[in-house]
């Protein structure tokens, strides 16, 4: 089920998609933004907006999943050049591993420094409420363990070293950043921080897969964002993530919930406003913080 792992996309190759992207806007992004299921309305918050379908765009992957528009969209908020991903690629649309996450080494050869990611994931702390939003501070790459990462095969040192380190993967400074502005958003009732866990999908979890994960200590799992935390991570650009719990994980065997995608997309649209002000605070925050 899984792809040719020495088969990948080679600096050229990532090179010359950026540099036609570039050709083609003036927008010199720092700030790279990646929406979760129906998350996508942070990139209509950008301002001259510059729009590539990822049909037209050379290397790149298709969306192939509601929720997941499949349109690049560079512009800037409030003022501070972004591009952002209007969908994301996943293990289970059958994709390789290293081309789900291939735009983050193309972010980096657009100049982007930071990346922000978001993802919809099914809540497996009992304390978490449907609606929640974590603050991820650590992952765990269920896939990884069998060796499906996307660093697999030859390394490029242009990109990164061999052995990337990862216990620092998610930026502890912009973790604290998003608690403060959701504190002043008056977003703290709802705000959370945890362990993400990805798994291949596309099946949801079962009820002893679930209660192994609770067990594991994990506090939210989903199918996404891990391998571009690596990717990001490997070439150098700082990383701050977050899950919207867009429904509880079923633990009980006498629970009449079922995931569904449906629920997933609801809860995403419910939230959605208010994700959308935390991040583009973050993004003029960061860009502050650069300059003073
Ligand atoms: O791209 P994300 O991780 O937000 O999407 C989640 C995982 C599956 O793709 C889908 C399940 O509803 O939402
Ligand atoms: N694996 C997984 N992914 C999700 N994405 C949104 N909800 C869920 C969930 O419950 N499980």
């Amino acid at each position: 089920m899984f792809p040719d792992a020495n088969k990948g996309y080679t600096y050229d190759d990532c090179k010359a998609t950026a540099d036609w992207l570039l050709a083609q806007t003036d927008v010199r992004p720092t700030v790279g933004i990646v929406c979760g299921s129906g998350l996508g309305g942070l990139a209509d918050m950008l301002k001259d907006q510059v729009i590539f379908n990822y049909k037209d765009i050379p290397n790149f992957p298709q969306s192939t999943v509601h929720g997941h528009a499949g349109r690049l969209v560079f512009g800037t908020l409030k003022g501070r050049p972004c591009v952002c991903m209007q969908g994301r690629f996943h293990l289970y649309e059958g994709y390789l591993i290293q081309k789900i996450a291939l735009p983050m080494r193309i972010f980096k050869l657009l100049g982007v420094e930071t990346v922000l990611l978001t993802n919809a994931a099914g809540g497996l702390n009992q304390d978490f409420k449907v609606g929640d939003v974590m603050i991820i501070k650590d992952h765990l790459n269920m896939p990884g363990f069998a060796g499906n990462n996307p660093l697999a095969g030859p390394n490029d040192e242009r990109f990164g070293v061999r052995f990337p380190c990862m216990s620092d993967a998610y930026d502890r400074e912009l973790q604290q950043m998003a608690m403060d502005i959701g504190q002043e958003l008056g977003y703290g009732d709802f705000l959370k921080e945890g362990v993400y866990c990805l798994l291949g999908g596309p099946s949801f979890e079962t009820v002893a897969e679930s209660r192994m994960l609770h067990k594991l200590g994990v506090d939210a799992v989903g199918m996404s964002t891990v391998y571009e935390v690596i990717v990001a991570r490997h070439c150098g650009m700082r990383v701050f993530a977050l899950s919207l719990i867009t429904n509880q994980v079923v633990m009980d065997y006498d629970s009449g919930e079922k995931a569904n995608h449906e629920e997933v997309l609801h809860t995403a649209k419910l939230r959605a406003e208010q994700l959308e002000r935390l991040v583009s605070t973050m993004v003029t925050r960061i860009e502050d913080n650069k300059n003073n």
